[in-house]
């Protein structure tokens, strides 16, 4: 059973038929899930669950039947578990409420990323994950392409593509040899139809060099998975994140891709297109700009916790600013919930 279907399935029952038809391209550019009132996008108040009465918290887990939760700054740091989290995941699945976890780290599979889950105490299936890879796969599949992507990712996203029958290439090394400008056209893969922009750890100048030559005919499609600037780092190093290769490749390509991931419009559409109910769901997220801005347009209940990229002098940054959206609930980390509901 596909993803849409299974979590529709789930969330409605046998009898909801989901709207599976591809998204028009165009229709994506503009598609605003839902109008959001001024004040809730650009609120002031957020509730501190840990200043929150045993009743207020109480009244908070009551309020939703469904858990979205961000992956990376929420659950995890690279492969280390953010205290509490499991058990608070866990926690939830034993109230009855149902999980997904969506993640805009295109890395791996769905199912390498349920294992990782279920390594680090989570329970957790392959059905569970929306990640950004099978976005990307889910998008072109939609729209029947049948050409070539040529891929500047990783085999997260290859294995993906190579799910749904699409061919790519591109994954791993390229490095600079000393001639590199004389690259040529016939250096180029004419069956490449699609450039595809993901995270990619041997990004390098001919990648760029490549990606924007095919982009420069009209026809070629350009998709990218998410704009997220940075990763979340415990220590003060900073890892760029995939932004930093989709702005690269916007920039020298002269275009601007179609991003499938937090919080844009195709993983929008595709959450409505599976029947949510969004006054009963909850959106979990480190950062305000991908996983809040996500569940406020698309009319969720948002927590942040502040255990990943947006940290408590970001969050006073983003009220006196108006942007991006402030979150309904915090907490330092998800973790912190086991004590509130133990206490
Ligand atoms: O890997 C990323 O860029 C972000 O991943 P996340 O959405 O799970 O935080
Ligand atoms: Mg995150």
């Amino acid at each position: 059973m596909g993803l849409t279907k299974l979590l529709t399935w789930l969330i409605n029952g046998r009898n909801f038929v989901p709207r599976l038809t591809p998204i028009p391209r165009q229709f994506l550019s503009s598609y605003p899930c839902r109008s959001i009132s001024t004040t809730k996008m650009f609120k002031s108040a957020v509730m501190n669950l840990r200043e929150a009465s045993n009743d207020q918290v109480q009244e908070f887990l009551n309020s939703f039947d469904t858990v979205l939760t961000d992956c990376d700054g929420v659950l995890w740091i690279d492969n280390n578990v953010i205290p509490g989290s499991a058990e608070t995941m866990n926690y939830f699945r034993k109230l009855g409420k149902k999980i997904f976890y969506v993640t805009n780290n295109s890395t791996k599979i769905r199912r390498d990323f349920a294992l990782k889950a279920q390594q680090l105490g989570f329970i957790a299936s392959e059905e569970e994950i929306l990640s950004t890879a099978y976005l990307v796969a889910h998008y072109l599949k939609g729209i029947g392409f049948t050409k070539k992507v040529y891929l500047l990712g990783s085999n997260g996203i290859g294995e993906e593509l190579k799910a749904v029958g699409i061919r790519h290439i591109g994954v791993g090394p390229d490095h600079v040899q000393p001639d590199f400008k004389n690259m040529k056209p016939s250096d180029l893969d004419p069956e490449v139809g699609a450039v595809v922009v993901g995270f990619d750890e041997h990004v390098s100048y001919p990648k760029f060099m490549k990606a924007a030559s095919y982009l420069a005919s009209e026809e070629c499609l350009f998709v990218a998975t998410n704009t997220d600037e940075r990763f979340p780092k415990a220590a003060s190093i900073v890892v760029p994140g995939t932004g930093t290769l989709v702005r690269a490749v916007e920039t020298c390509s002269e275009r601007r891709a179609l991003v499938v991931g937090k919080p844009h419009a195709y993983v929008r559409k595709f959450l409505e297109s599976c029947g949510l109910s969004p006054e009963r769901t909850l959106m979990i997220g480190d950062r305000c700009n991908t996983d809040i801005e996500l569940g406020v347009r698309c009319g969720f209940q948002t927590l942040l916790v502040l255990s990943g990229v947006t940290s408590a002098k970001d969050l006073e940054k983003i009220r006196s600013e108006k942007k991006p959206p402030l979150p309904d609930v915090v907490l330092p980390k998800l973790g912190d919930l086991q004590s509130l509901v133990t206490s």
